[in-house]
């Protein structure tokens, strides 16, 4: 699957409302093919489809990872910052549901994201969208948490950006090393959000995680 994203229309301009159109580029999801390998996959770990409510079951694994792997798009508008707020905007407990790229299982938590304004403020709904954008691909937390803070530097040019994300991985605690309940923390930090250390620690606060 291509990482490449479709920011077809313009550039974010600062002075009126803004709109730019993102969308992943997968390289096509063949569901009938992917329906025809799930069946050889349950043959081949011994489980029969033959009953009235296996018979869909291939059908139902293509769809779902198909739906796991298709982000919806969205517009990520921008309005200016006319009143030139200059303190931290933060997402909490933005829900994430992922899959991990080495055992296609899930991985699920929430993600705090948050930027300190530069002279373009977002709608705040679309901090889950890029959450959700990135998740939408087998993916690994680390990735996935820089991702997110590299997408909002790069297209909103705040002043600072941070991101945090818990999530338990199944792979971790359904099979393996069972070990239920664990869950990871990942965080990327840019610019002020980086580099000083009070506004630092007051996204950390914010969070409710201490540093
Ligand atoms: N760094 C990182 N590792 C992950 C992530 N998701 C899953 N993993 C790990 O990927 C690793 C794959 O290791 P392997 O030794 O190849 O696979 P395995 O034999 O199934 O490993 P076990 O899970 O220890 O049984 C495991 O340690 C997983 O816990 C992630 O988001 N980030
Ligand atoms: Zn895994």
């Amino acid at each position: 699957m291509s990482t490449l994203l479709d920011t077809t229309a313009e550039e974010p301009e600062l002075t009126t409302v803004s709109r730019l159109r993102v969308s992943h580029q997968s390289e096509g999801i063949d569901l009938d093919e992917a329906e025809r390998a799930a069946a050889a996959f349950l043959s081949a770990l011994g489980v029969a489809t033959d009953s009235a409510s296996l018979k869909d079951t291939p059908k139902r694994m293509a769809h779902a990872y198909a739906e796991m792997f298709s982000p919806r798009p969205f517009d990520l508008t921008t309005f200016p910052n006319d009143e030139g707020y200059d303190e931290l905007v933060l997402a909490r407990r933005i829900p994430v549901r992922s899959v991990c790229e080495h055992h296609l299982l899930p991985f699920v938590g929430i993600a705090h994201v948050g930027y300190l304004p530069g002279k373009g403020i977002l709608g705040l709904s679309k901090l889950a969208r890029v959450v959700e954008h990135f998740s939408c691909r087998p993916q690994v937390q680390e990735r996935l948490t820089k991702q997110i803070a590299d997408w909002l530097d790069e297209h909103l040019e705040p002043k600072g950006v941070g991101v945090v994300i818990e999530a338990e991985h199944t792979c971790m605690s359904l099979r393996g090393v069972r070990a239920v309940g664990s869950n990871t923390v990942t965080s990327t930090l840019l610019g002020t959000l980086r580099k000083d250390a009070r506004s630092r620690q007051e996204f950390f606060a914010l969070t409710g995680m201490n540093p």
